[in-house]
């Protein structure tokens, strides 16, 4: 059966969605799996960051699942929830509504652009979970903020949440972020350890200003990519925590792939949820040839591409200057 994809990203965190309300297809885990392996393969297929699968919700207009690059599932994706939510906006001809993800389900609303018409999303990143049992990280405490752990490195400060798909993120300057520290503590909290088990999204975080910070990411099932959105929101959160940024004023997260904007939303003393805000652009049409007996992509045909990513690129361009100067900034 042939089956409509489309190529998208959220700060040049790149995606594919797959639609299963399209298709005839009875799809389980492993065949999800394996698709996301195969299309999300750059060098044979079309090449993603991971794949978002569509499928029907009991309990909100639609639901999200996704999967890595490597197969493995993530219980959320900020930049993918973006994308999604503009999909489905566009399909049910709706502006506001919730999607359910793995674990949550969501708000969603397309807001005013973030530069020029990029059509943008605000997305709700929540449930917000401290305890180190949610990660898991095995530690003996309960919770990891702005803390050292001498067992990782000698001299910075680590903090860990899960909001819900786990983060490890840490502060650090312009030299440590171009060095090789953040890819092998990565690969090693990746791998067989003993403390994450599961693995952690690792985030490096460059505070330039008061509500202005820089944020890379080793991802969890992908390796580097260009931005994170939880890992970006978890990150706005840390500075709140550590009283650089206030709850309710955005925060301008720049990445490797462009900004976006956080606000970190507190209720009754407690942080309830964050709101990621930015780009949710379409970039190319594919159809994928599906063989029904193993569910399993055949091969694929790019159909047409969309100019959304010329304007797309005038943000990053202007962003990527501005970390420039930012960054020789605060290396001098
Ligand atoms: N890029 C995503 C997060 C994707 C999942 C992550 N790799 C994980 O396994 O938790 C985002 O934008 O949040």
């Amino acid at each position: 059966m042939k089956l409509s994809l489309i190529k998208c990203h959220g700060s040049s965190n790149d995606f594919i969605i797959f639609d299963e309300e399209n298709s005839s297809l009875k799809l389980v885990d492993k065949d999800r799996a394996q698709i996301a392996e195969t299309l999300c393969n750059r060098t044979s297929s079309i090449g993603a960051d991971g794949v978002l699968y569509i499928s029907e919700s009991t309990n909100a207009q639609a639901k999200m699942r996704v999967f890595n690059s490597d197969g493995s599932e993530a219980s959320m994706c900020g930049n993918g929830l973006r994308c999604a939510a503009r999909y489905i906006a566009e399909r049910d001809g709706l502006n506001k509504f919730s999607v359910e993800t793995l674990k949550a389900t969501l708000q969603v609303e397309k807001v005013e652009s973030l530069y020029e018409d990029i059509p943008t999303y605000a997305v709700e990143i929540s449930p917000i979970l401290f305890n180190l049992d949610a990660l898991p990280l095995e530690m003996d405490s309960e919770t990891l903020i702005n803390q050292p752990v001498p067992e990782w490195h000698h001299s910075l400060r680590f903090s860990a949440l899960a909001v819900p798909n786990p983060h490890l993120i840490t502060h650090v300057d312009a030299e440590v972020l171009s060095g090789s520290l953040q890819k092998e503590m990565a690969e090693k909290f990746n791998s067989q350890n003993e403390w994450f088990k599961d693995g952690v999204n690792v985030s490096f975080v460059v505070p330039f200003s008061e509500n202005e910070i820089f944020v890379r990411t080793f991802e969890r099932g992908v390796g580097f990519t260009n931005a994170c959105g939880t890992a970006m929101s978890s990150s706005s959160l840390v500075e709140v925590i550590l009283e650089r940024s206030e709850a309710g004023i955005p925060i301008d997260v720049y990445n490797d792939g462009g900004r976006v904007k956080c606000v970190i939303n507190k209720n009754e003393g407690r942080y309830d949820h964050i709101d990621l805000i930015g780009n949710a652009t379409f970039t190319d049409y594919y159809e994928a040839n599906i063989d029904e007996g193993s569910n399993q992509i055949v091969n694929t045909a790019h159909l047409s591409g969309t100019d959304e990513e010329l304007i797309y690129q005038r943000m990053a361009q202007a962003a990527k200057e501005y970390l420039s100067s930012k960054l020789a900034a605060v290396n001098n």
